[in-house]
């Protein structure tokens, strides 16, 4: 399974038939990208999508950014040639969207083992229809390859007869059963894209639910919002300066067969220092990202 503390703060969406974005993106500072063959793509442009996609990741030069490359469905015309050749092409993942079974991902990865996906090439699902909130924990336990959910709140919204609403509580539960199989099985979970380009305002209290609510980063569709999808959910210096703080407390009072120790009229148990060595972890990880990318 993939690791959580890999940095996703912002997961940049991009129609694979926009040749401009794939070159682009290698300049751009989002964590991960993904390459679209799906919905931003139109029917007469599939074709053109996949071979400009795999042509793209073959090609390289996106330095430490994770590439997913969100296929159509196999229940399409065009879903089997994309697996067959999203899974050699060197993306970190194949993106299935509207997963809504176990089987629906067992039936990508034997098209990807057929068609030589490296064993550590991961399976992520967009968790975007009622079935698959409903059975969001048997599908995160559908393959060892299984890398991550993300959220489509877009579909969601139009399948749930839901409103957009500023704090989202038409589909809390739904974030929620997600964020919880996620964490049961040691994914990453990244939230649903914000469609309003001019309202900055609310992308950044959308950013900020999702992270209160647990997740990893935010799905963005335009360059403009990287920036403060990547401040928002990174660890705060003063977070990681208090983590490396509790950290050295309570290794000091282990040292002296102590289990919990108090610091700044807090008390400190091991909960505390696994979530404080996760953010440090993360921290670090940002900062190598970053480096690579010369920011
Ligand atoms: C929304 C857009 C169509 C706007 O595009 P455009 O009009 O070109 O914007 P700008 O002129 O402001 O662009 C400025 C420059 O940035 C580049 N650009 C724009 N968007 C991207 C991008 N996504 N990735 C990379 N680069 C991008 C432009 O090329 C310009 O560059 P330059 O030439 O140097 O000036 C467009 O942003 C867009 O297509 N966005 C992605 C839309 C998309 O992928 N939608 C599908 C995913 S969302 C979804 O499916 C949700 C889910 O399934 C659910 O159900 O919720
Ligand atoms: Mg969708």
């Amino acid at each position: 399974m993939a690791a959580t503390a890999r940095p996703r703060r912002s997961v940049l969406y991009m129609p694979g038939s926009n040749a401009r974005a794939l070159e682009k993106a290698r300049g751009l500072a989002a964590d991960g990208l993904i390459l679209d063959l799906e919905d931003a793509v139109s029917p007469d442009a599939k074709d053109v999508a996949r071979q400009q996609v795999c042509d793209a990741v073959k090609a390289g030069g996106y330095g430490g950014r994770e590439l997913l490359v969100r296929v159509n469905g196999l229940g399409t015309p065009w879903g089997y040639a994309d697996v067959a050749a999203a899974a050699s092409c060197g993306a970190h993942g194949i993106l299935i969207p509207k997963v809504e079974s176990a089987d629906m991902v067992r039936q990508v990865e034997a098209i990807m083992q057929a068609n030589g996906a490296p064993a550590d090439m991961a399976i992520w699902c967009m968790m975007e229809t009622p079935k698959g909130m409903l059975r969001a924990e048997e599908i995160a336990l559908a393959s060892p390859r299984m890398g991550g959910f993300v959220m489509g709140t877009s579909d969601l919204a139009k399948d749930l007869h839901c409103a957009h609403t500023a704090m989202r509580l038409p589909m809390i539960t739904s974030l929620g059963l997600c964020l919880l199989a996620a964490r049961a099985y040691g994914l990453a979970a990244i939230d649903g894209v914000y469609l309003d380009l001019n309202d900055d305002a609310g992308f950044e209290a959308h950013c900020l639910q999702g992270l209160e609510l647990g997740f990893d980063g935010k799905t963005l569709i335009h360059p403009k919002t990287i920036d403060v999808a990547n401040r928002l959910f990174a660890p705060s210096e003063k977070d990681v300066s208090w983590s490396q703080t509790i950290i050295a407390a309570h290794a000091a009072a282990a040292a002296e067969g102590k289990g919990v120790v108090v610091v700044d009229g807090k008390l400190i148990e091991n909960l505390h220092v696994e979530n404080a060595k996760r953010l440090v972890a993360l921290a670090e990880q940002i900062a190598q990202l970053e480096a690579a990318l010369g920011k």
